[in-house]
């Protein structure tokens, strides 16, 4: 068998193209929307998911603003300077890159953006609103996961998924949303003792560990879906995944490849969120 590539790529242009002709419609009646994006220091790695992140909004008319604040920016500063967005109403949505300086707790600068401006799904009140089903801004990878499911007709109800890794902004929204399709979701994790047995009966396999080769051909049923969100550089500095996409390929039936899967997906669905954001905060004001 050799898999179908489910092309994160593509998928992410043609979401991106819905969006811009609804960004065009409201700029007839009203404004753009509006994200302002945050990094602190000068990770190379978030200067260029940033830059991508800003070239995004602009492609589909999304009016962005980069704040770039040094590495050494105290915890208090970032916090005034969130509390300043929240109260600006030309922003409908705002994002700090991860990872932060170690000195900042990232979880209080999280919770500390409005949530119906935390575009990223990470404030407790949208995993919460997720996790009971009542709405909520979605984590925009795990979010992009279902969309690149969903593309290929895949038959999540009943479906047997394995998600391995439990991170907040992952694995975690990842088990849930999976759930919320009717999927049996089983989270595996570094203490796990049976990964390969339970990788084996999984008809979906979400990897989000962040370890080259977690996932490999003898461990996955004929057939299943295999999602990487894995980004690792491997032995000669190139990027790969976490699946050994070569050999998976020809057990699996989809597989979604590291460049070119899950990425382009993630910034698709923060334009999303933010679109969405933008419609809640008209809705709210017509009211
Ligand atoms: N505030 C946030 N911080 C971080 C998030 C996030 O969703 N919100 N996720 C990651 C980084 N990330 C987005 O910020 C991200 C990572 C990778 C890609 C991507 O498109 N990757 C390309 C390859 C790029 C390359 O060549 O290096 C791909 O997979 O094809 C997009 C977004 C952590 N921080």
């Amino acid at each position: 068998m050799s898999a179908k590539i489910i092309d994160g790529k593509a998928l992410a242009q043609s979401v991106r193209t819905g969006l811009k002709e609804k960004v065009e419609q409201f700029k007839l009646s009203s404004r753009a929307p509006g994200l302002t994006v945050i990094l602190v220091g000068d990770n190379p790695a978030s200067q260029v998911y940033v830059r991508n992140k800003i070239k995004a909004c602009s492609d589909v008319g999304i009016t962005s603003k980069l704040e770039k604040l040094p590495a050494e920016t105290s915890e208090a500063e970032l916090l005034a300077l969130l509390e300043k967005l929240n109260a600006d109403d030309s922003v409908d949505g705002i994002l700090v890159q991860l990872p932060l300086p170690r000195h900042i707790n990232e979880q209080e600068v999280i919770e500390t953006i409005r949530a119906d401006k935390d575009v990223d799904g990470f404030h407790v009140a949208n995993v919460g609103s997720v996790v009971t089903g009542i709405g909520g801004f979605r984590s925009c990878t795990p979010y992009g996961v279902i969309k690149m499911l969903e593309s290929v007709d895949y038959p999540l109800t009943g479906a047997h998924a394995l998600v391995i890794g439990r991170s907040n902004i992952v694995g975690k929204p990842m088990a849930i949303m999976l759930l919320e399709k009717n999927a049996t979701v089983t989270v595996a994790h570094s203490k796990t003792k049976n990964l390969k047995e339970l990788a084996l009966q999984a008809d979906v396999i979400v990897a989000a560990v962040g370890k080259e080769k977690v996932v490999t051909a003898d461990m996955v049923k004929p057939g299943a879906a295999v999602i990487d969100v894995g980004m690792n550089r491997n032995a000669e500095g190139k990027l790969c995944g976490d699946v050994d996409t070569e050999e998976v390929a020809k057990v699996a039936g989809y597989i979604s490849p590291v460049p070119g899967g899950v990425g382009p997906m993630t910034i698709a669905m923060l334009l999303s969120n933010t679109v969405e954001a933008y419609e809640r905060r008209l809705q709210k004001i017509s009211q």
